[in-house]
């Protein structure tokens, strides 16, 4: 086995990959880079391109074009060296159902040759808190022990990389919790994570973030980066029947977006003065309660989902 050396650079740089499928442009020139001990959030709608980018980033895919290291091994030439130090947990729960938890855990170390493989599996489960476990059947465990046993799985072979495929999909969201606080157990002990995620409070937990639609990275930085990058202002409006509210704002000079946050409207819009203007006069002629609001990262995830797809359609693509 070929060491990388271990705390040299970040743990991915790639540039300008990209990937066709047939004739679909899927990752369009990607540049990313991910230090060690980073939690890096992947977010982005439906097809965009996530665990393409991902399967290409630890060597699992061949891009088209494009170069890059993970983990100081060339993505292109070092794929079997990459996939002894990381961790790959995918969207589908890919273990036996009729085995227990040890068994399942056992199994994998055995598929790594792991000589010590007792010793590794007592330990992967006295971490993950899955010794009070370890005789039950897999098939009766609830999606959240499911998913804490998949975390163990791709843990067992002590990786510095994890890459994890919305690995919290349909788990309620204590297990998530929970899941996310052994995210940060294992960052602060120098294991980097690259997570793809639907969920905003997932995202705000994320040390950095990018967000991609149709093959492109839109943006990438911290979540308040993200949000200054979109230059979008703010205000809430409280009042009664906020979806006709809604639809008759966005008619309006200065609203880009309109969305509803409980009983109240977050309306969004580059250009601060129009918006302000309008709102004010809307405010008072209906007598609605109207305060300025954080941008949070939801209306710019909105907005630059909406922005990606005006485009798209657009381009004809
Ligand atoms: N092996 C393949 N052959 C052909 N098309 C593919 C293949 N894998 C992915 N695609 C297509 O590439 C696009 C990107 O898919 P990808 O799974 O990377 O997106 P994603 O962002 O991970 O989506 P999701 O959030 O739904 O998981 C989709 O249009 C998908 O249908």
């Amino acid at each position: 086995m070929t060491d990388a050396p271990a705390d040299a650079g970040p743990v991915i740089d790639v540039h300008g990959l990209n990937k066709h499928f047939g004739d679909k442009h899927v990752v369009k020139d990607l540049d990313m880079q991910v230090q060690r001990g980073e939690i890096y959030g992947f977010l982005g709608p439906n097809g965009s391109g996530k665990t393409t980018s991902i399967r290409m980033m630890c060597g699992l895919l061949t891009p088209d074009s494009g170069t890059g290291t993970c983990l100081g091994f060339d993505i292109r030439k070092q794929s079997a060296e990459i996939k002894r130090h990381v961790g790959y947990m995918t969207q589908k729960f890919s273990y036996w159902d009729d085995l227990t938890i040890r068994e399942n855990l056992d199994f994998i170390a055995r598929m790594y040759e792991m000589k010590d493989r007792k010793q590794k599996v007592d330990q992967a489960l006295e971490s993950l808190g899955l010794a009070s476990r370890a005789k039950q059947l897999t098939g009766s465990l609830s999606g959240g022990w499911k998913q804490r046993l998949a975390l163990a799985a791709c843990m067992l072979h002590e990786p510095r990389l994890l890459l994890l495929d919305e690995p919290t999909a349909g788990v309620d969201p204590t297990a998530r919790r929970d899941f996310w606080e052994e995210l940060h157990r294992l960052a602060a002990q120098g294991i980097s994570v690259l997570v793809s995620t639907h969920y905003m409070d997932e995202a705000e937990r994320c040390h950095k973030l990018a967000y991609i639609a149709y093959g492109s990275l839109l943006a990438q930085g911290t979540a308040q980066e993200i949000i200054d990058s979109q230059q979008l202002t703010t205000w809430s409006l409280r009042g009664d029947n906020l979806v006709q509210l809604g639809s008759d704002l966005r008619q309006q000079p200065g609203v880009d977006q309109t969305v509803a946050f409980g009983n109240a409207l977050h309306i969004s819009g580059k250009d601060a003065d129009a918006l302000e203007r309008t709102l004010k006069q809307v405010a008072a002629e209906r007598h609605l309660q109207l305060e300025p609001a954080e941008t949070s990262l939801e209306d710019v995830f909105i907005y630059m989902m909406k922005q990606s797809t005006d485009n798209f359609a657009e381009a004809g693509a």
